[in-house]
């Protein structure tokens, strides 16, 4: 529960005291970035005298006939050349204060600087949504009077002035307004007037003439301050707290020392509405209870960070050896270090994490734990609040701008605390950091493709842990070969890296045979069905058994697609080269079909639309098909489905996984997301229906990702005490990903692996960018992908490949085009002249650089 001393503070400006004993006659000029959209370049600006700006200080602006938000980039001994002096306006003021810490600050410029994006883009990417665009600058007096902050009570106004604790030129005049200038004297009379001694900037200008001369001044003196209002979107959010302040007498009737009891055992606190649901009570006889002194019921700021389900409090597990030798090591480090935490699936890596961080909050240190996906989060996050309670918050971009903004605010109190978010969550701005934890290291959910940065939160969290001198921990049963060959190399090197192992599972429990099914053999056989006789008899086995499966699909939807059996006619998206995806839900739902790459939706025809035929056949199984399967063929079975169709509202991917947790389905059916970390004990069976749509994929690293998507969805069968087992259906039995899922190698299998990225000097030995061009014409793309080709081609550290059109040419009516450069991390310096590449396309044509890029189709 958070009170309201978790104000705006760190945003508050005017603490006189602050100087940076800079050189004044240095420096004069700084060029700053202006929150104003569709502006990306650097203006340059004069600083006043009496201004002392650091880069990362929040600035207020004029800018055409606006007073705009800016962030301070550089200061500069001269200005540009080419740009007159007397054109250039002066900065109005310093709106807040170290803003970001300069790490931080260095952490920002690095990504603009490694995937080439306007820096401008990068902060949209870091900071949360309209923070600097929808913040309003307001002056308050300071004292008693203006800075309480919420509930403040407005206080009397003989103590003005006073308790400005942090100006060093503290008045104890009682009429400062003798010794004003009179601009100063008539912003500071009109805040006199106000009852809580507040207005927003813009009122104050408006009010006075130069306005902002006199607050300078104001300032100054400690007499005012200045803060950023939140968006009104994101205000505080206020509810009641009820707070325990007596001891428990005996005057009290058994419902209210009730009541009392329930809010000691709450170590004397909880929000009105959870008592009162408790205790199943009214508001009245907290009214009594209030009046008679033993509790307090007061307004209190809520913040909407994410909540869980109230949770039963977890203490630390005694850890097994190879766990406590991993702990060990972490322990020890001392600063940046990179460690790469190999554990089997179910070797408790989450334990680990747990562990290494708890003595971190006892020094006063936060930590940073990166998850892939949000239907990952609900279980890692309630075994951290088990663990940490409200210590822990979550940060990702599904959150509401409220939350997120809330969260925010929480981290930059310093509290000791820590954060678990996806991708973008690698830029919380924690101070103090003690730790990152990137958990199932090789997703590719970490990188994004678009838009721009086209960042790796994995590379900049190695940024982050270097500039923040602290150690960061990769974990996965599967790691990237990326990750492998990094901490092999640097700590080859002697470089602070570690590659530590968890080799068995916790309670020496087995990992789960693995049997390959061949499904060409099962067509010998005279099985037409999806499911092969031994999955078959398996599911049959389940609800004997009273144990539960996990069913694994390649595919959401029905059928990949749908041709005509009478002339092949196969249905196709109108505005992209796919065909289209048939989806049919349930019984009475109508039959759509669906293209999974602009979300066109048309009716199922009754008839081919070329040759009138009503003989339409479905080809490839989604998930659709397959619980429609099941249903027919084990009419008993209970299921849930679990893929991006049933998993799109706000908590159900919780109120799914709890379900199922709570018995109350035989088998879970679903995508990709099975596979990352789900821990579920009394699942014993997990089943793959093809294998063959990961094995098939044209890229370099298909293998690689097969491998890690299979022995992830295996790792979930028995975790429990049951033993598990898993089977695995394909029809190309004899490939090396499957061998090696078979035998859970994952060692032979990346050694493998990475001799053949040798030999073609692919990741993680060679280094890759992409050009992405699209545009709404097919001749302008491909000559500009053509000239731009050539172009490079003339670099000869490159192996320029392509231009080649995108696996699927045309994507919501855009035609796709890419070029694939190839070269040895030692070329870095001579990279091409990115503006220059750019110049070479037209306004209708447009260029993404992905830079590491992870999907190449
Ligand atoms: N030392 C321990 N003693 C007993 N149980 C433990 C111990 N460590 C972890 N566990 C339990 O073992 C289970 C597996 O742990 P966890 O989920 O952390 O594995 P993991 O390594 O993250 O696996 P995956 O990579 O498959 O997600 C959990 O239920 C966890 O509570
Ligand atoms: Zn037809
Ligand atoms: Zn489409």
């Amino acid at each position: 529960m958070y009170i309201n001393d978790v104000n705006l503070s760190p945003l508050v400006v005017a603490q006189a005291s602050e100087s940076y004993h800079l050189d004044t006659t240095l420096n004069r000029w700084v060029e700053v970035l202006v929150d104003c959209p569709g502006s990306t370049g650097l203006f340059t600006y004069r600083l006043p005298a009496q201004l002392e700006i650091k880069p990362g200080d929040i600035l207020s602006v004029p800018f055409g006939a606006q007073q705009l938000g800016a962030i301070a980039i550089r200061l500069l001994a001269q200005p540009n050349f080419n740009l007159p002096p007397e054109k250039i306006r002066e900065v109005e003021d310093i709106v807040s204060v170290g803003f970001f810490p300069s790490a931080y600050w260095e952490l920002l410029n690095r990504v603009a600087a490694y995937y080439y994006t306007p820096l401008i883009q990068v902060i949209r990417v870091a900071l949360p949504p309209g923070l600097l665009g929808r913040s309003q600058r307001r002056i308050r007096l300071v004292g008693d009077r203006g800075a309480g902050g919420l509930g403040a009570p407005s206080g009397d106004r003989g103590k003005r002035g006073q308790g400005a604790g942090k100006s060093s030129y503290l008045l104890v005049s009682p009429d400062p307004s003798a010794f004003l200038t009179p601009t100063a004297r008539q912003v500071w009379e009109l805040l006199q007037g106000q009852a809580a001694g507040d207005y927003s900037f813009i009122y104050l200008q408006q009010k006075v003439k130069s306005a902002y001369r006199g607050i300078r001044e104001l300032l100054r003196f400690g007499l005012v301050e200045s803060y950023l209002e939140p968006p009104r979107l994101t205000r505080p959010k206020l509810q009641k707290a009820v707070t325990l302040t007596g001891t428990i007498d005996d005057d009290l009737t058994n419902r209210q020392k009730e009541i009392l009891e329930v809010l000691r055992r709450h170590n004397g606190e909880l929000w009105q509405t959870e008592l009162l649901q408790i205790c199943n009570a009214s508001s009245s006889i907290l009214k009594t209870l209030a009046q008679k002194g033993y509790i307090v019921v007061e307004e209190r700021e809520i913040l909407r960070t994410e909540q869980g389900p109230a949770l039963v409090g977890d203490g630390a597990k005694s850890l097994t050896t190879a766990q406590a030798s991993a702990l060990q090591t972490i322990q020890t480090l001392d600063g940046f270090a990179q460690v790469l935490l190999h554990g089997v699936t179910g070797s408790g890596k989450t334990e680990v994490y747990l562990q290494a961080i708890a003595p971190l909050l006892n020094q006063g240190k936060s930590a940073l734990v990166l998850v892939p996906e949000i239907g990952l989060t609900p279980q890692l996050t309630d075994r951290f609040r088990a663990r940490f309670g409200n210590k822990v918050s979550v940060y990702h971009s599904a959150l509401s701008d409220g939350e997120r903004y809330d969260t925010w605010r929480l981290m930059l109190t310093g509290e000791p605390q820590v954060v678990i978010g996806t991708r973008s969550a690698v830029f919380a701005p924690l101070p103090n950091l003690g730790l990152i934890i990137l958990d199932e290291e090789h997703d590719s959910s970490f990188k994004q493709d678009s838009p721009i940065p086209t960042y790796h939160a994995r590379t900049v969290a190695q940024w982050r842990a270097e500039l923040e001198n602290c150690p960061l921990v990769l974990g996965s049963a599967t790691p990237s070969l990326e990750s492998l060959v990094s901490v092999r190399e640097l700590g080859g090197k002697g470089q602070g890296a570690y590659y530590l192992t968890l080799p068995e599972r916790v309670n020496s429990r087995p990992l789960p045979p693995v049997e390959i099914v061949d499904m060409r053999q099962e067509l010998q056989h005279g099985n037409r069905s999806i499911f092969s006789r031994s999955l078959q008899a398996a599911l049959q086995e389940l609800q004997e058994r009273k144990q539960q499966g996990i069913l694994f699909i390649h595919r959401r939807g029905h059928s990949t697609f749908v041709s005509c059996r009478s002339c092949g006619y196969v249905m196709e998206c109108p505005h992209c080269d796919v065909s289209l995806a048939y989806h049919h839900t349930e019984e009475k739902a109508p039959e759509l079909l669906r293209c999974h790459y602009c979300n066109y939706v048309r009716s199922h025809p009754k008839f081919c639309p070329d040759c009138s035929s009503p003989y339409l056949k479905f080809f490839g199984s989604g998930t659709q098909r397959v619980t429609q399967e099941l249903a027919r063929q084990f009419p008993h079975l209970r299921l849930i489905r679990f893929d991006s169709d049933t998993t799109r509202n706000k908590g159900s991917h919780r109120t799914l996984l709890t379900q199922f947790a709570n018995g109350e389905a035989d088998l879970l059916v679903g995508t990709q997301m099975l596979t990352k970390g789900l821990d579920l004990p009394q699942v014993t069976l997990v089943g793959v229906v093809a294998a063959d749509g990961l094995l098939n994929l044209s890229d370099y690293r298909a293998s690689e990702r097969a491998f890690q998507t299979l022995t992830q969805v295996a790792g979930r069968a028995g975790r429990g005490d049951d033993p598990g087992r898993v089977i695995v259906q394909t029809y190309t039995t004899e490939h090396a990903v499957i061998a090696a899922v078979r035998s859970h190698d994952y060692q032979s299998f990346s050694q493998a692996e990475l001799e053949q990225r040798q030999a073609l000097n692919y990741p993680p030995y060679g280094r890759l960018i992409l050009l992405r061009l699209s545009s709404l014409d097919p001749i302008q793309v491909q000559n500009t992908a053509q000239i731009i080709a050539t172009a490079l081609n003339t670099e000869e550290e490159f192996e320029i490949l392509g231009p080649a059109p995108a696996s699927i040419l045309r994507v919501a009516n855009r035609y796709r085009w890419q070029i694939l450069i190839k070269f040895a991390p030692e070329a870095l310096p001579q990279l091409p002249d990115w503006e220059e590449v750019r110049s070479l396309c037209p306004s209708s044509v447009s260029l993404t650089i992905d830079v590491d890029p992870i999907n190449i189709m």
